[in-house]
């Protein structure tokens, strides 16, 4: 059963460790706290809040990591250093569902968003679900009805999707996932000279595979997790499918509005969206594991 402080007898200060943990990887490379954001909402859409994100490729396992909805994710290899840090202290105890529960957490607040007060006691699945994540995780072109039935689906309603979205006023996006909308045409919902700064960013209509070619989601506050995300798709400004739908989707509009608006607003949606998402379908203490390195399943 998850609840606040799950580990206040067990692990005293396991809330503090990851805290710690996060500010110095923030320090060091700031675009972690951006990651956590998206390895949470990647984690918990995929069947449960268990980890099944951070297994490897072995023994039968197939890593959710190489599926295609996944490109782009990164710092994983930064999941074992508060796993480590966890460890020295408390062996054992704390899962790495609920590392990313809280990192995800953490790196909100590092990121200027608001703090959010999530549970802890999750368990780690024995296993992987890369074969089902296309079913979950809606596609960078999707319909805005086809993503507001995937979130409905874990309790989170339009405006808590609305919100949920507003993560993408932080972070990257590679241009795989953008040429469909500047080439061989612009995307006509798409501001001109925005198209123009995409097309430097993206210069090819097949990206090169080798190369790194991405776009900020949000070329004025890239590293804030605020409502600027809302008035730029408002001035057509959006960078996926997904993103500039919203403004002219009747349902989702009027949230647009609002966050654009009142950041204060959009700040308590996404902490009661993420909450929900934090939350979803935990796996019980019989099926699950606290593993004892988060790429792996534990063989006792
Ligand atoms: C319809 C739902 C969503 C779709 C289709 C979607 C799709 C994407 C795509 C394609 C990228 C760019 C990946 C890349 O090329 O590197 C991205 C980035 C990102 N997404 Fe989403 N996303 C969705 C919802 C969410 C939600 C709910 C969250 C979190 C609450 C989120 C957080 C992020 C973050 C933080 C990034 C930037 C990652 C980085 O820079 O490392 N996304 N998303
Ligand atoms: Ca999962
Ligand atoms: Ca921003």
């Amino acid at each position: 059963e998850i609840r606040l402080n799950y580990y206040s007898q067990s692990c005293p200060n396991a809330e503090e460790i990851v805290k710690q943990q996060v500010i110095s990887l923030y320090n060091e490379h700031g675009n972690t706290a951006v990651s956590w954001i998206r390895t949470l909402f990647h984690d918990c859409m995929v069947k449960s809040c268990d980890a099944s994100i951070l297994l490897e490729t072995i023994h039968g396992i197939q890593s959710e990591k190489t599926s295609s909805r996944n490109v782009g994710m990164r710092n994983f290899k930064y999941i074992n250093k508060i796993k480590d840090a966890l460890e020295a202290s408390c062996p054992m105890t704390v899962s790495c569902a609920d590392i990313i529960a809280l990192a995800a957490r953490d790196g909100v607040v590092m990121l200027g968003g608001p703090r959010i007060d999530m549970k802890t006691g999750r368990k780690d699945s024995k296993g992987s679900h890369a074969a089902e994540i296309d079913s979950f995780i809606p596609n960078h072109n999707d319909t805005t009805l086809f993503v507001l039935s995937r979130f409905q689906s874990v309790g989170i309603d339009v405006e808590g999707t609305v919100a949920l979205l507003g993560a993408h006023s932080v972070g990257r996006v590679h241009c795989l996932n953008i040429v469909d909308r500047l080439y061989p045409t612009v995307d006509p919902t798409l501001d001109p000279s925005y198209a123009e700064y995409l097309k430097r960013r993206c210069p090819h209509q097949q990206p090169d595979p080798n190369a790194v070619e991405y776009a900020r989601n949000d070329l004025q506050t890239p590293m804030i997790l605020d409502n600027m995300y809302y008035r730029n798709i408002m001035n057509n400004k959006g960078l996926l499918v997904v993103d500039q739908q919203l403004v002219s989707n009747p349902a989702t509009s009027p949230f647009v509005e609002k966050m654009a608006a009142d950041n204060s607003y959009f700040h308590d949606q996404f902490s009661k969206a993420l909450l929900t998402l934090s939350e979803n379908n935990p796996v019980s203490e019989e099926e699950g594991e606290v593993r004892r390195d988060c790429r792996f399943v534990n063989h006792n």
